[in-house]
């Protein structure tokens, strides 16, 4: 049978037994995507209580620490899932929130909606493993188990526009690997 698209294990899990994702339903379009390792998801507002206590004290080397604690507290973390997805050419994989990210867990996407580009897959600099950004603005960490669904992913053609010049360049990762400018 001719493979025209899916998801296939990272070579980094090559030997584990982690499960392709799948659709939870007859009709469902999102194929469910789970962590592939427990995950603790921090409150972003943490960063107000350091902030607060940061405030309290003018000890450089304190402020600076509590700084940079109130800063992480921020960045958004990124959940492996162990997982790489083949396509078309002219086929993105567009990775969103389940609706019960937010009613349940209190998560979000900070990205909005994750592009898997088509050669995002096989990349020499991780694989193509899928990652779910993922943030928590709920009052306590949240604990993600292995095995948890935390996103789904749809499967869907592109169009591109007239006349542009077809990019030539090779993808070679993700997340900024293609630089800002
Ligand atoms: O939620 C996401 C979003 C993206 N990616 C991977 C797949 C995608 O092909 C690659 C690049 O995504 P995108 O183009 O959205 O990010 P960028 O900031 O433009 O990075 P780059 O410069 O590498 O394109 O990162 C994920 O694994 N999860
Ligand atoms: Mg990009």
């Amino acid at each position: 049978m001719t493979k025209l698209r899916g998801f296939e294990v990272v070579k980094r899990f090559a030997d584990t037994d982690l499960p392709l994702p799948k659709r939870q339903t007859q009709q469902a379009a999102g194929y469910d995507l789970a962590a592939s390792e427990d995950f603790i998801v921090p409150s972003i507002w943490h960063h107000h209580f350091l902030s607060a206590l940061h405030s309290l004290f003018s000890d450089q080397t304190l402020d600076e620490k509590l700084h940079t604690a109130a800063d992480k507290a921020l960045k958004p973390v990124l959940v492996p899932t162990g997982i790489k997805a083949y396509m078309q050419p002219n086929e993105v994989l567009l990775l969103v929130n389940r609706s019960s990210g937010p009613l349940k867990r209190r998560l979000v996407l900070p990205n909005g909606i994750g592009v898997i580009d088509a050669d995002y897959y096989g990349n020499e600099g991780n694989d193509g493993e899928l990652f779910v950004q993922l943030i928590n603005y709920g009052l306590r960490p949240l604990t993600i188990k292995k095995g948890d669904r935390i996103a789904q992913a749809m499967f869907v053609p592109y169009l591109t526009a007239d006349n542009e010049t077809a990019p030539t360049a090779k993808r070679n990762g993700g997340f900024g690997s293609s630089g800002v400018q």
